[in-house]
């Protein structure tokens, strides 16, 4: 590998003035509006009620790693050997309990059609026929609302469903899987929401890595099931990226012409502008935009390097700030220069994040944008639940004021 010599270099252009900036300013003090019924009625029961993620991507996209980075950041496991799906309330079950801080669900348990059924009808398991959304809903409503639920469970080694399960409302609930913002109703359910976009060609790599060393699965097998779930995937999945918060989009490297194998990668973490509870996190000066190359004296870069980029933009009519990074780091300690230049992370010390990434510095992604981005948004969670619980908490006392 060439050394990469470029020394820091960073270009900025001020919007501040713009009238672009000045929107995007104005929209940034419009927060979505919380609604009422979160904080009003009965204020001491809305003080209890769970904080709801939705984390959606389709199989082999990174789910599981995120959901471990986010486990680590709340501080119940998520360590080296965290404990990954099925180590939940009993054997075979998909549901992930962190500590007392989050409980995670996998949505496969709400296929209402087992896979013997599915195939017999010649449906995937993305095609919403073969889900429950009535119960779905229901289920996360109640658990939103401080009751307990039993859920379904599938069992992906029979490919049926097993008896259902007891799940506690937790401080956080998060809803992993293929359609948490699919269905109107479980989408206005959610405090946040995350899509995971990953790039066709990055997608069939990660698989083929997963499903033929983990799995057991032959390259054809693999091909033939990816291109089985392309239309519906690109029929229901796919179009949840337009109600997310936030999205990490993971693309193939610019820094390499015609870099195919997906070992170098570009990735985007685009925040919506205007969500409430959610400042997103900006590069040296918010509002501007700016690449940064941070090789030289202060971070080792080999070939081909690390890019950065900061800057505005729509996605799917919304405006929102978009944070790049394409390449990947040779020593991740040295993260901690990148760290300081970044802000709004909602880190609790300085160089949290750094010590995340260390700490994890084994799960896939470690060294590239999929692993930082998915590391803020767990901060950003964490920031996410701690002021929805002080703001209750706020409007608790309030309420015994006025009595
Ligand atoms: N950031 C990443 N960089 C490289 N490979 C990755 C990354 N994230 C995930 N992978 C690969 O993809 C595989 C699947 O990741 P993960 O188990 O987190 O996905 P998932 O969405 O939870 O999958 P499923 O829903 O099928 O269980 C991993 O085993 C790994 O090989
Ligand atoms: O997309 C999936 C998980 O996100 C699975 O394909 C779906 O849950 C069906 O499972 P199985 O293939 O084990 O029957």
């Amino acid at each position: 590998m060439a050394a990469f010599t470029a020394h820091t270099t960073a270009t900025a252009t001020s919007h501040h003035h713009s009238p672009a900036g000045t929107a995007a300013i104005l929209l940034r003090s419009r927060r979505r509006a919380f609604s009422p019924s979160r904080v009003s009625c009965s204020a001491s029961a809305a003080a209890n009620k769970t904080v709801v993620i939705g984390l959606a991507a389709d199989s082999g996209c990174g789910k599981s790693t995120f959901v471990r980075r986010l486990a680590g950041v709340l501080g119940g496991g998520g360590g080296a050997a965290p404990p990954a799906r099925g180590n939940g309330n009993f054997p075979g079950s998909n549901t992930l309990v962190v500590g007392d801080a989050a409980t995670v669900v996998c949505l496969d348990d709400y296929h209402s059609l087992d896979r013997a059924a599915r195939k017999a009808r010649g449906l995937t398991a993305l095609d919403p026929r073969a889900n429950d959304f009535d119960l779905m809903y229901e289920q996360v409503r109640a658990l939103k609302e401080g009751r307990a639920v039993d859920k379904p469970v599938y069992n992906h080694v029979t490919g049926r469903l097993d008896p259902p399960e007891r799940v506690a409302p937790p401080k956080i609930l998060v809803i992993e899987g293929l359609h948490p913002m699919y269905d109107e109703r479980v989408r206005d359910l959610l405090d946040f929401s995350i899509y995971l976009d990953i790039s066709d060609e990055l997608k069939f790599a990660w698989k083929i890595q997963r499903d033929m060393a983990e799995r057991g699965h032959s390259l054809e097998s693999i091909k033939a099931s990816i291109e089985a779930r392309k239309p519906d995937f690109e029929a229901y999945i796919d179009p949840q990226k337009q109600y997310a918060d936030a999205v990490i989009e993971v693309l193939p490297t610019q820094l390499i012409p015609d870099e195919e194998e997906g070992k170098v990668l570009r990735v985007r973490l685009i925040m919506k502008e205007g969500v409430r509870h959610f400042a997103p996190v900006y590069l040296f000066d918010e509002g501007s935009t700016i690449t940064w190359i941070p090789c030289g004296r202060k971070l080792s870069c080999s070939y081909p390097g690390i890019k950065f980029a900061y800057g505005f933009g729509a996605y799917y009519g919304h405006e929102v700030s978009v944070l790049e990074m394409d390449g990947q780091f040779d020593k991740l300690d040295e993260l901690i220069y990148v760290e300081t230049h970044l802000s709004n992370m909602s880190t609790r010390f300085y160089g949290e994040v750094t010590q995340q990434m260390l700490t994890h510095a084994g799960f896939p992604g470690s060294s590239n944008g999929t692993g930082l981005f998915q590391t803020i948004l767990g901060l950003k969670i964490r920031d996410l639940y701690e002021q929805i619980v002080a703001e209750r908490a706020a409007a608790v006392t309030a309420d015994a004021l006025n009595v």
